[in-house]
């Protein structure tokens, strides 16, 4: 039962010894909070006993009310807040803000129910548990949680993250939304446009992105079925966690020319391997590398297991360290030939065989990205009043967001495009055919999630510049946007791609 009160009751509340206001018909006591508050108590001193709705807006968002929601005492009798709020799991009623496929006004023929099924319950269970850690992690720069780890296993979406596949047969996920043998590549989309709403970049890569560019190359070209097993479980199950180690100080989308060297011992049983890697994708804390590495007949891949002579250190890098990112040195590193991936000398095609699932899903992120960044505007530019009006009243803001839905929806059916594609065609033929269309797809939507956050930083002005507050997410986005530029080959060699 919340208390109700008359607007001439929270009139009387106007002093730094009892002091209320009103938001949205709901009446804060906040005279406890007036030395706590980060904007400062004078500003609070000027809203006491008022309804302070407007001022409250311009400055914040509704999160904030949520977190201190022990400051409400009651609410304004027979009045009814006007601000939408949403549930976890609920769709944005913000325009722009869903893909069109989710928006009731619209029709698309790539959809079908089990596809809304699992938007339902990834959105869920984002909102829930995800988004919650990956703000504080992504804070911190720790690690995801075991328990988040666990939770994603048994929900079947760490198998979900590798992508369609064998792998995904007899499992129930997320409590039976869908059978795992129907997963196909609009599931494996909506899993991953669903969990980039954490809108947290250095906790999405440390969510397992290093798993996902890396146990395909297990799951293909492991040459021992109980080897392959064993690795695959543990992974999916969140106990191993894995990660691609390819590039190095000397190489990075110079795959050919790498300076790791693995040398057969003389009995024929071991390679010893000795060379660095670096930006490694959640190195810093996985228990396998998938390495590739130069051999005595070219390049080849093996699968090592954290251990002596394994040493990985954390690189400070833009984003946050919750990606784990890692220099990784190997010093005389003993690896049973078991482990080799694939044949010796062919490990050019046990790396290429995943670029097309990692590029396209790069593109998918980054596309849902710039989307969230739009919403984030089209909020704000309602919210805030500037020179007498909103932010969206000024012709120049609405040139601005204009701008940047056509990109996302440009974007977005690209996207769709692709995915269709990539449904239809088989293994051999996705990696003729597509490479060229999803490489220029990377390129082109990573150009455009920086004009996006460029544009959005104009939006939100200073506020953009804070990690904090209002504009967190333009911050983040415009200091994390030009990565997808690089990671998974850079845009200026994946743009010489003709087909
Ligand atoms: C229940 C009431 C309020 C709560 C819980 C609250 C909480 C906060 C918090 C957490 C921040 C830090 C930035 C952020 O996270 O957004 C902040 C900043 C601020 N608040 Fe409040 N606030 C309240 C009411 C108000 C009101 C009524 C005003 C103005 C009359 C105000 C003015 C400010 C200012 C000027 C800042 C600095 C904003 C900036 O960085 O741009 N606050 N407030």
């Amino acid at each position: 039962m919340t208390q109700n009160f008359t607007r001439d009751e929270v009139l009387q509340n106007n002093s730094e010894e009892s002091l209320w206001c009103i938001i949205d018909s709901w009446v804060y006591d906040l005279t406890e909070f007036l030395d706590a508050h980060p904007g400062g108590r004078s500003v609070l001193v000027q809203v006491g006993g008022r309804d302070a709705t407007d001022d409250f807006y311009n400055l914040h968002r509704q999160a904030v009310l949520d977190r201190y929601i022990h400051l409400r005492i009651g609410s304004i009798a027979d009045e009814k807040p006007r601000v939408l709020r949403q549930k976890p799991g609920d769709l944005s009623p913000v325009p722009y803000a869903e893909p069109a496929w989710l928006a009731p006004q619209f029709r698309s023929p790539y959809y079908n129910e089990s596809h809304r099924r699992l938007q339902k319950a990834m959105r869920h269970f984002t909102d829930t548990y995800v988004r919650p850690e990956a703000q504080e992690k992504e804070a911190s720069g720790q690690k995801i949680s075991q328990e988040l780890i666990q939770r994603m296993a048994s929900a079947n979406i760490l198998a979900m993250r590798v992508g369609p596949g064998e792998h995904l047969n007899n499992r129930n996920i997320l409590n039976g939304v869908l059978d795992g043998k129907d997963f196909d590549p609009f599931h494996d989309l909506i899993v991953n446009q669903e969990l980039v709403r954490a809108a947290a970049r250095g906790f999405w890569d440390g969510n397992m992105v290093g798993m996902i560019i890396s146990l395909t190359a297990v799951m293909h070209h492991a040459n021992n079925a109980a080897f392959k097993e064993n690795i695959v479980e543990a992974c999916l199950s969140g106990q191993k966690t894995i990660c691609l180690a390819v590039s190095e100080p000397f190489a990075g989308s110079d795959v050919a020319n790498l300076r790791t060297v693995a040398e057969k011992t003389a009995d024929g049983k071991h390679y010893i391997v000795n060379g660095t890697k670096k930006w490694i994708t959640n190195g810093t804390w996985c228990d396998y590398f998938v390495t590739a590495v130069k051999t005595s007949t070219g390049l080849s891949v093996l699968l090592i297991e954290r251990g002596e002579g394994v040493e990985t250190k954390p690189i400070k890098t833009a984003y946050s360290a919750a990606a784990g990112t890692a220099l990784v040195t190997f010093e005389d590193v003993k690896v049973p030939v078991e482990n080799l991936l694939g044949g010796e000398g062919r490990g050019i095609y046990v790396v290429l065989s995943n670029f097309n699932h990692e590029r396209w899903m790069v593109s998918s992120a980054s596309i849902r990205m710039s989307r969230l960044v739009v919403e984030e505007c089209l909020k704000w530019s309602h919210q805030r009043a500037i020179f007498g009006k909103r932010l969206i009243d000024q012709p120049v803001i609405r040139e601005k967001l204009a701008k940047m839905m056509a990109l996302v929806e440009a974007t977005q059916a690209w996207l769709e495009h692709i995915t269709y594609q990539l449904s239809q065609k088989s293994y051999q033929d996705q990696s003729t055919d597509l490479a060229g269309p999803i490489g220029l797809l990377k390129m082109y939507s990573s150009r455009c999630a920086r004009e996006i956050a460029e544009l959005a930083v104009q939006i939100f002005g200073g506020r953009a510049l804070t990690q904090g507050g209002m504009g967190n997410i333009i911050e983040m986005a415009h200091r994390t946007s030009g990565f997808d530029a690089i990671l998974g080959g850079s845009e200026d060699i994946i743009g010489k791609l003709k087909r």
